[in-house]
């Protein structure tokens, strides 16, 4: 118990220098789980670094506000800072409040609703290739699905050569970025050379010389095409100065970074849940049928697409692609009314938080209804602020909430108003790295939906 009254536990006996990192390396999320298990404040030794991991949504809530004022978000890895460049997720201070003022507009809800069409269509011709009985594998559906919007709405290129061009350079720096990220990597000084970070400067190049390609057709170009990199280029800050090549470069590939895989794996998570809760899977296509009758959906359908809605924040809440904020407390750190000790890491796990039984009823079930207006008789559920928080919250919420809200919503729309998806394994199982992705590959069987076959 600290002077202030806040009751701070101690977190399991860690080994000599290495503290709990063996156990937090094993399973991080089953290690974040067994310290919720002690308490809301727990203390525990990552490496030599104090930590302190923080389960209540209130003090999640304290800690989400206060990053950029008593808090520094902590660095990210060499790999990340190589292919982000200086972009709004890596910079700081006055910085970061320019970048992010200067990429806000491009992603608003107005400028989301001229993205719109282009996810739809990319959707609708994904359905255009998918029949009842054929097999698929879902995460390469879907991130090949999200690469596509992604590189049309960021980037404005049509030509699927430049799509792919930029697509493979990014998957390889992804890949590399999310191993260096939950392995032996993250712990690597700098100026270690390895293979991995290798081969993210190799792809770093090859990103750098398209977007510089693309940014100059750009300028060249008509200004006023509907894509974010477009938006970018006409931005302005205080001063009137706009954005130069190299911002605009860490700019677009932080929105590709930030936006590709968390929205993607969203995707696949939910096409589990939803083939292994028929139930849910049924409501779902009942809203669709009557939302849309038989037609596909656009931006202007959204609002009344509140079950999809759910669908998408009960999967984010179950399988929370950012599954880990962790900052750095400054002097004049306070949590749950009592100091913390400058330069002690905070962590805090959407995993662990999202299943907890005492803000959630029935954690582990799939229930996209706790998150509507209940009906006559039923109770609603409160849910306290913070309890969810797959993007984050305070002054670096994610900038894509939008973008990737109505993304997932109008991809589910228009395939699961066709078809359903039967997933072969029994168990998938999350693997913590840059985002929570499946263990595996995810085989489904497409299966038309009765009276549903073509749009
Ligand atoms: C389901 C999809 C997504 C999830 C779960 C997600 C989650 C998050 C979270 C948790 C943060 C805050 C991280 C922190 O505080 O440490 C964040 C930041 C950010 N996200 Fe997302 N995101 C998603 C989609 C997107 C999309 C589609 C874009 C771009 C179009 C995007 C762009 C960003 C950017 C630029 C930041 C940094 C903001 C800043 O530092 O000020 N995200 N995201």
């Amino acid at each position: 118990m600290t002077a202030d009254g806040r009751k701070t536990a101690p977190g399991p006996r860690g080994v000599p220098f290495l503290g709990n990192l063996p156990e937090f390396g094993k399973d991080p999320l089953a290690f974040f789980e067994q310290l919720r298990g002690r308490g809301d404040f727990v203390r525990w030794r990552f490496g030599r670094t104090n930590s302190l991991f923080i389960a209540h949504p209130e003090t999640i809530g304290e800690l989400l506000t206060e990053v950029e004022r008593t808090f520094d978000q902590a660095e990210l890895g060499i790999a990340f800072r190589t292919l982000l460049g200086d972009g709004v997720v890596v910079s700081r201070g006055a910085d970061w409040r320019r970048k992010r003022s200067l990429v806000q507009p491009s992603v608003r809800p107005r400028q989301v609703k001229s993205y719109a069409a282009t996810m739809a269509e990319c959707a609708v011709d994904l359905a255009e290739r998918w029949n009842d009985g054929q097999r698929v594998d879902i995460k390469k559906e879907m991130a090949a699905l999200t690469q596509l919007i992604a590189v049309r709405t960021i980037f404005g290129v049509d030509t699927a050569a430049d799509a792919e061009a930029i697509g493979r350079a990014m998957d390889v720096a992804q890949k590399e970025i999310g191993a260096e990220f939950s392995g032996i990597g993250a712990m690597l000084p700098d100026w270690v050379p390895t293979p991995g970070r290798a081969r993210v400067k190799r792809a770093t190049a090859v990103i750098d010389a398209e977007v510089s390609r693309i940014v100059a057709r750009h300028r060249d170009g008509d200004s006023d095409r509907p894509d974010l990199l477009s938006r970018l280029l006409a931005a302005k800050d205080e001063t009137g100065a706009h954005l130069s090549d190299k911002e605009i470069r860490d700019e677009t590939v932080t929105l590709y970074i930030g936006g590709h895989e968390t929205t993607s794996s969203t995707l696949v998570w939910a096409w589990y849940l939803l083939s292994r809760n028929p139930r849910v899977a049924e409501a779902l296509g009942a809203e669709l049928d009557r939302v849309l009758g038989d037609r596909d959906p656009g931006f202007d359908d959204y609002t009344e697409l509140a079950y999809t809605q759910a669908v998408v924040k009960e999967t984010l809440r179950l399988y929370p692609t950012v599954w880990l904020i962790t900052a750095i407390a400054k002097e004049g750190a306070v949590l749950g009314g009592a100091p913390v000790p400058a330069g002690t890491r905070i962590w805090s796990s959407q995993w662990a938080t999202h299943r907890d039984g005492r803000w959630f009823r029935d954690p582990l079930e799939f229930r996209p209804e706790r998150w509507l207006t209940p009906g006559e008789g039923e109770e609603a559920e409160e849910i306290p602020e913070y309890a969810w928080y797959p993007f984050g919250g305070g002054p670096r919420v994610c900038l894509g909430t939008r973008f990737a809200m109505v993304e997932a919503v109008l991809i589910l729309a228009v395939l699961a108003r066709r078809f359903r998806l039967d997933v072969t394994a029994e168990e998938i199982l999350p693997m913590p790295g840059l985002t929570l992705q499946p263990d595996r590959e995810v085989l489904a069987t497409v299966r038309d939906r009765p009276g549903r076959s073509r749009g």
